[in-house]
């Protein structure tokens, strides 16, 4: 140990002396970038200071890159002898971050390029590296998770999904192995004693999701144990409840948020619920929802009730109210107010008029799953609040979940900042950097490219009508089919990849659907859509993650074709579409597709403008080049709406952990101690 120590610390005091040669003299130019690309704007962008540190890894790999495998382990050990002595992990950061570039070339043959060190050091430093989509964020996310688990307290790498988390933990295995570092990944289906066994790992991943329950489930335990009279602290200390269970978690030191935007903005407008058991109170909720779902459609707009199309919300008028006391009504609601009833009502009303199955949510297995309207996903475990999801279940006849008596709760914002680090990576940040410093205090750092971009924007096509618009898809992918090249098609919803399907079975184009029922499966799809002649329709984001490899003779006839039929709610979630092609320098191709009638019209710019608009594309088969900026102005329009939507939450959030606090409870968990 001590001689891995000793032959390390000549490189370092060079490197005080060659680390400062940045700030004084001309800017470091770069090597292992063949193309020239994005490095210019190093100092400008404020990327100097680690650019200054990657001399410094490059020795240390230099020094290090022939010893033993059995070597490395031991000097990874070392290193983290040193860290849990109480050396700053800057320190360490250049050592480590060689240690773990060899680990990558050895183990994988591939070397960390220099722009990913340089995103693993933005990592490690508290922001959000943005990086271009496939420029292998995956492997740089090794570099950060790596530093921080040497303490040993534990780093959690979180995703969007079971899938993705399970994937990169096995992609990345080798690299962790060879250093000596256990990993563990949280799965939904796992029992407390795998979760434990996966939390105990020196990196764990999962889902902000799992993360966020397995919190909640130990805060839970945590209250019962103390409720046995353990107190707090006796609790805490024997770590178990009366029929010896075990809080899984350990402490939250660092995370490592991978698509940082989807994890903590898009999801961040639900928080994580855990309901309590059913009582009788429960009961009467679920008949009542029932007799809403039932009731609901004698209900007429603008009579009975009026719909604000800005507040998305529904209210009964006077003869609405006269109609709810008049409907018959089983028994069990004798007991239940008529206010009450009347939210019941609007609550239904609200849901079949803005909940669609198919689009928002799937019946599966006898049950409401939401689908995750950014990425086109299936969003286990999450459920719709204020009684909206139980309001779908009645809707549909399923079993209603009764109102959930909430017994723990959490938002994705409070879970992350119990993290003491905190550190991201997306392909698309830029346009939320203002609410990542403002509700996580993360900063958003560019990330240069290592190869040039090659995409091509191709113009905007805007049509007057939803028909004319699919005609044209459909003509551009016949068109682009014929020349081999492979075409991945995004749709905002599973109905209109349906839509779009049925169109090209008519034109004989043969073609490959994507729902969202399987992400492995899809992944798999997806991942094959870059081979030649290819056409692959998928709902917006679906494959989000997944790396498009071009296929054979594909790099030169263009490369991959992304068209993307409809505006999404988020720009970021059109840019993820967009960054399936033109991965690591690769050529590639992508059009947007608009019509009058889009949904992201309706939403931003109001049904008065949206009916307008409607009237005037009608019978317009011709394009209309002009009208892409009102788009665009409607998609900030939502973002800014959703971004206040978060706002709200926070700020109630905020009020009821205050008021627990002051009443000396528990701030996550609902219900009395
Ligand atoms: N240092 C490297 N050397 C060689 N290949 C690499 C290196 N880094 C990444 N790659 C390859 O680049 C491709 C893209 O990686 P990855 O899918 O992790 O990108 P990404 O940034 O996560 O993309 P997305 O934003 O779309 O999720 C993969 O095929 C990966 O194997």
């Amino acid at each position: 140990m001590d001689t891995n120590q000793q032959t390390l610390e000549a490189p370092q005091a060079e490197e005080s002396k060659k680390s400062e040669a940045p700030q004084r003299g001309a800017p470091r130019k770069f090597r292992a970038n063949p193309l020239g690309s994005a490095f210019s704007q190093v100092t400008r962008s404020g990327l100097a200071r680690f650019v200054a540190k990657l001399p410094l890894i490059d020795r240390f790999e230099e020094q290090l890159k022939d010893l033993s495998e059995r070597d490395l382990r031991k000097h990874s050990l070392g290193l983290r002898h040193r860290a849990k002595s109480g050396e700053a992990l800057h320190k360490l950061l250049p050592e480590a971050f060689a240690l773990v570039r060899i680990a990558g070339a050895r183990t994988m043959g591939m070397r960390h390029y220099e722009v990913q060190l340089i995103g693993g050091m933005i990592m490690f430093n508290g922001a959000i590296a943005e990086m271009e989509t496939g420029e292998g964020k995956t492997l740089t996310a090794t570099l950060p998770t790596y530093l921080y688990a040497l303490p040993g307290k534990g780093v959690h790498v979180a995703t969007v999904n079971d899938y993705l988390a399970a994937r990169d933990a096995e992609l990345m295995m080798p690299i962790y192995k060879m250093l000596g570092m256990s990993v563990g990944v949280i799965e939904s289906q796992m029992s407390s004693p795998e979760r434990r066994k996966a939390y105990s790992c020196d990196i764990t991943y999962g889902t902000s999701k799992e993360f966020g329950f397995d919190f909640l489930r130990d805060r839970l335990l945590i209250r019962q144990t103390r409720e046995q009279g353990l107190g707090v602290l006796g609790a805490m200390l024997a770590g178990k409840s009366e029929k010896g269970e075990e809080p899984v978690q350990r402490e939250h030191y660092f995370s490592l948020v991978d698509e940082a935007d989807s994890v903590l903005i898009d999801d961040a407008r639900t928080p994580l619920v855990i309901s309590a058991i059913p009582g009788e109170a429960e009961k009467v909720a679920v008949a009542c929802h029932r007799w809403a779902a039932k009731s609901e459609e004698e209900f007429e707009e603008d009579h009975h009730f009026e719909y604000d199309h800005d507040k998305k919300s529904v209210e009964l008028s006077v003869s609405g109210r006269l109609l709810v006391r008049q409907i018959p009504k089983p028994k069990l609601l004798d007991a239940v107010g008529l206010v009450d009833l009347y939210d019941y009502i609007e609550r239904a009303i609200k849901v079949k008029r803005d909940f669609h199955s198919g689009q928002h949510y799937v019946i599966r297995e006898g049950e409401v799953v939401i689908v995750d309207e950014s990425t086109g996903r299936i969003a286990e475990g999450r459920k719709w609040s204020n009684g909206i999801h139980q309001a779908i279940e009645a809707k549909e006849g399923v079993e209603v979940t009764v109102a959930t008596g909430q017994a723990a709760r959490i938002t994705v914002q409070d879970l992350f900042l119990r993290y003491r680090h905190l550190g991201g990576m997306t392909g698309t940040a830029s346009s939320s950097k203002g609410e990542f410093k403002k509700i996580y205090k993360l900063n958003v750092i560019k990330c240069p490219t290592n190869r040039i971009p090659q995409r091509k924007l191709w113009p905007d096509r805007v049509f007057g009508n939803g028909e004319a618009k699919w005609t044209a898809i459909v003509d551009e992918i016949r068109e682009i089919h014929s020349q081999g090249r492979p075409i991945l098609v995004g749709t905002r919803t599973i109905e209109k990849s349906e839509h779009l399907s049925g169109l090209l079975e008519q034109a004989g184009i043969e073609h490959e659907v994507l729902n969202a029922h399987q992400v492995a499966a899809e992944a798999d799809i997806v991942s094959r859509a870059g081979h030649p002649g290819k056409v692959t329709v998928a709902t917006n984001m679906a494959g989000r993650g997944t790396d498009i490899k071009l296929g054979e003779g594909v790099h030169a006839l263009g490369g991959l074709h992304v068209i993307c039929t409809e505006m999404h709610d988020s720009a970021r979630i059109d840019r993820q579409l967009v960054g399936r092609c033109g991965r690591q320098g690769d050529p590639g191709s992508t059009r947007q597709f608009m019509a009058l009638d889009d949904d992201c019209l309706l939403v931003g710019l109001g049904p008065t403008r949206y009916k307008k608009l409607i009237a005037y594309g009608e019978n317009r088969l011709a394009e209309l080049p002009g009208y892409s900026k009102l788009f665009r102005k409607s998609q900030r329009k939502i973002e800014k709406k959703h971004f206040s939507d978060r706002k709200v939450l926070l700020y109630h959030e905020k009020q009821r952990k205050k008021m627990h606090r002051e009443m000396g409870q528990d701030p996550y968990l609902d219900s009395p101690d």
